[in-house]
């Protein structure tokens, strides 16, 4: 084996141009573009291939059944909340669920944040109406600005290479969080401090972190190294949507002279991009990284062979995720089929569980919400359907944040619609809060353990 150490080169992966690539920002005519993408060039990885690999194998461990996938973060990251607590607060409640999962499933949990890189939204509407003025919608920092004003709202290129830089400083962090012992399992009890008092959820934690400890005595008893729980694996992803951005983030490894994002560990295709002869599945088709797709009600099986045929032409477990997104009230009639197909296909993918977006619905107040019980119900409805089957309901996917707002009705704590307008601080979907996410981690282990 070569002793060199392997650099990532630079050639762009550039089939997809001038295929059809949905929901791209609408640059205006400048040169701004060009700087800004050959300034993303020129730039270092985020990220680089031996982990985008390793996260593969751990995805395919998912595919086998051994391992369960936790994957969540924001809908949209924003510029101003690259601070020091929110990105914290954010790896905390994922530390909590996963601690909660693996304690309970006694399953290895692999950790993934929608983070460091998920500044770019896809949207129904391509303008939004406010008394009278019409405007672009809001797209993601990535790509304009959330106030509702013609100068913000029209998209800026330059807009690429700050969302670099955020996720730059907020991956930096996590690196350092995850590996510099704010991570260690024996901080079970830290992670919930402030929390305790004020939940039934935090409280139910605290009596789990209880037995934790008392395991980690045994453990210590017995001689196991308190080491081997000092860092955890954590990896990052978002939607790869703006292809201008991925493209110019996309080096070759020069180890195997594959191409790989470079921009997070896993990037996903959303189900407004997922044309099977559009841009975004080539560009994907072309990258080495493991990759998801979401899937909504509309899909058929067919068109999910199909994708496996493009994205996955190896059959290789690992490399493809599905994060099927059907809502409560459809998972259990549309996914069998699907799973079926799939599974007599011979193709071993990844299933995960995104119960978020086909739940969402308009409050009285006009916010955008979600219940806690549909998204619940959805993800019960997902292992249902993978228990009458065979088949391992491989993980979850879930918009959450681990500050206490108040954007998605019902939880433990009972939040209302006349509660929304009090923390709404999300500039896309609604996500979960602390003790909500907690609520739906003490039930998908409770699930798991059933199994
Ligand atoms: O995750 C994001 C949303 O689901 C997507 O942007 C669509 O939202 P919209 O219907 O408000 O545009
Ligand atoms: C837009 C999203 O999801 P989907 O593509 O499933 O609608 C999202 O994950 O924020
Ligand atoms: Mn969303």
């Amino acid at each position: 084996m070569s002793t060199a150490t392997p650099t990532l080169c630079e050639r762009p992966v550039d089939t997809w141009r001038g295929m059809p690539a949905a929901q791209q920002p609408q640059w205006p005519e400048s040169r701004a573009l060009s700087a800004a993408t050959g300034d993303l060039r020129r730039s270092p990885p985020l990220v680089i291939a031996s982990e985008c690999d390793l996260l593969r194998q751990r995805l395919a461990a998912v595919a086998r059944g051994e391992a369960f996938l936790l994957q969540g973060g924001d809908c949209a990251e924003t510029f101003d909340t690259v601070t020091t607590a929110t990105i914290r607060t954010k790896l905390t409640i994922l530390l909590q669920m996963a601690v909660v999962l693996t304690y309970a499933a006694s399953m290895p949990v692999v950790k993934v944040g929608r983070i460091a890189g998920q500044y770019a939204k896809p949207r129904s509407k391509p303008t939004e109406t406010r008394s009278g003025i019409t405007l672009p919608a809001y797209r993601g920092d990535g790509v304009n600005g959330l106030p509702f004003t013609a100068l913000a709202r029209t998209p800026d290129p330059r807009r690429l290479v700050r969302m670099y830089q955020a996720s730059a400083i907020t991956l930096n962090l996590l690196r350092a969080l995850t590996t510099g012992g704010y991570a260690d399992l024996h901080k079970v009890h830290a992670w919930n401090q402030d929390f305790v008092a004020a939940s039934p959820a935090g409280k139910r934690y605290e009596t789990l972190a209880g037995e934790i400890d008392r395991a980690l005595a045994f453990m210590n008893a017995c001689g196991v190294d308190p080491r081997e729980l000092h860092r955890v694996e954590f990896f990052t992803s978002h939607e790869g949507l703006v292809l201008d951005y991925e493209a110019a983030l996309t080096r070759v490894d020069s180890w195997t002279g594959l191409p790989y994002a470079t921009s997070g560990h896993l990037l996903w295709i959303g189900e407004r991009t997922r044309d099977l002869d559009g841009a975004h599945v080539e560009y994907f088709s072309r990258i080495r990284n493991p990759i998801a797709v979401k899937l909504g009600p509309t899909v058929t099986a067919d068109t999910a062979l199909a994708l496996i045929d493009k994205l996955d032409p190896a059959r290789e477990p690992g490399r493809l995720t599905f994060i099927i997104r059907m809502g409560a009230d459809l998972v259990r009639e549309k996914l069998p089929d699907l799973v079926r197909r799939v599974t007599d296909s011979g193709a071993l993918i990844t299933w995960v569980c995104d119960p978020m977006h086909a739940n969402t619905f308009a409050a009285p107040s006009g916010h955008k919400t979600r219940r806690l019980g549909a998204v619940l119900d959805e993800v019960r409805g997902f292992f249902e359907v993978h228990r009458a089957l065979g088949t391992h309901p491989g993980g979850i996917h879930v918009e959450l944040t681990g500050d206490d707002v108040t954007e998605c009705v019902g939880g433990s704590t009972e939040i209302a619609f006349d509660d929304l307008g009090s923390r709404y601080e999300s500039a896309c979907d609604p996500r979960l809060n602390r003790s909500q996410s907690l609520d739906l981690a003490f039930l998908v282990a409770e699930m798991l353990r059933e199994r």
